[in-house]
């Protein structure tokens, strides 16, 4: 397999200077240029705490994405520019792997329709730890037996968006498995607004911010006389990086864009 040229969106970013790192130990991968808000047509090398990569920093995107010869643009930025890249990718021919999570469910079926459209393959994954995606789908199976389910999802304080992304990629599986139903006391009443969190047809989604966190959930099954819980923990963000390099690998291969980790592994 030839060399894959990448651009990293949001390199000096939690994820995107974990996505540098990992990139700097692929022989398979090459890093061809950064998206950045700051140090336009700098090296990377340049920039503190950065691996020294000879690659040049863009902060116009639409130029780099135009400019820069390259086969997958990964972006770990924010939900708006993620949204905003992951479109200029697909219009230039780039195959985006996206981690940037805070997506809406229009902005994702768009991306959907301009990847087909364009025959330019693309991954967006909520989450990129396999343990994560373990999770999701025991929680799917789960739900077929216990249709009672909250979640619980704890990030570190800096995060952007609410719920996670996984916690709403959770709810869509768990959509598939069960009946939308009223869950708890039909004549219950929140005294302070938010207390039983956000509602997915009668399942309820409860988001933790806290230092000190990275990335957990908790997805919690209510039955008669027992309760199941499937729990994952992402404690460092290196955690996320096997998922990014095979997404990058396997998206050379797709024609179509995949939401979820899910659907690249064997
Ligand atoms: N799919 C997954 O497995 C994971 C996804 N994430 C998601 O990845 C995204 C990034 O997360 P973190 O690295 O924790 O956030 P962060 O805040 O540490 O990094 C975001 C970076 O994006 C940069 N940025 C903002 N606007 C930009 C623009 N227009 N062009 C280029 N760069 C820009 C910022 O300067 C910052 O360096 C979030 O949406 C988060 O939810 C985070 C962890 C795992
Ligand atoms: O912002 C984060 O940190 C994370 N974001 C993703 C999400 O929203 O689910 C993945 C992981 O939970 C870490």
């Amino acid at each position: 397999m030839s060399e894959i040229k990448v651009i990293v969106a949001g390199p000096r970013g939690k994820m995107g200077s974990e996505a540098l790192k990992m990139i700097e130990k692929q022989p398979a991968l090459s890093l061809s240029a950064c998206i950045d808000r700051k140090h336009e047509g700098r090296k990377v090398s340049d920039i503190d705490g950065l691996p020294p990569f000879d690659a040049v920093i863009y902060t116009d995107a639409e130029a780099c994405l135009r400019q820069v010869d390259a086969d997958v643009l990964i972006d770990l930025t924010t939900p708006e520019n993620g949204y905003k890249h992951t479109k200029l990718a697909l219009e230039n021919g780039v195959r985006p792997v996206v981690g940037t999570t805070g997506f809406t469910r229009e902005q994702l079926d768009e991306l959907m329709q301009l990847s087909e459209e364009k025959k330019t393959g693309a991954v967006i994954a909520p989450n990129f730890a396999i343990g994560a995606v373990l999770m999701m789908q025991f929680a799917k199976w789960a739900a077929k037996h216990f249709p009672d389910v909250e979640i619980i999802e704890k990030h570190h304080d800096q995060k952007l968006d609410a719920p996670s992304g996984t916690a709403v990629k959770t709810a869509e599986l768990i959509k598939e498995m069960r009946e939308p139903h009223h869950q708890g006391h039909t004549d219950e009443k929140e005294t302070l607004e938010g207390a039983r969190g956000a509602d997915v047809e009668g399942m309820k989604i409860h988001s933790m911010r806290l230092p000190g966190l990275v990335a957990h959930q908790e997805v919690i099954f209510g039955g008669l006389g027992e309760t199941l819980t499937v729990k994952h923990d992402s404690i460092h963000r290196e955690s996320f990086m096997s998922g990014v390099k095979l997404a990058t690998e396997k998206v050379m291969d797709l024609d179509v864009l995949v939401y979820g980790l899910e659907y690249l592994l064997d």
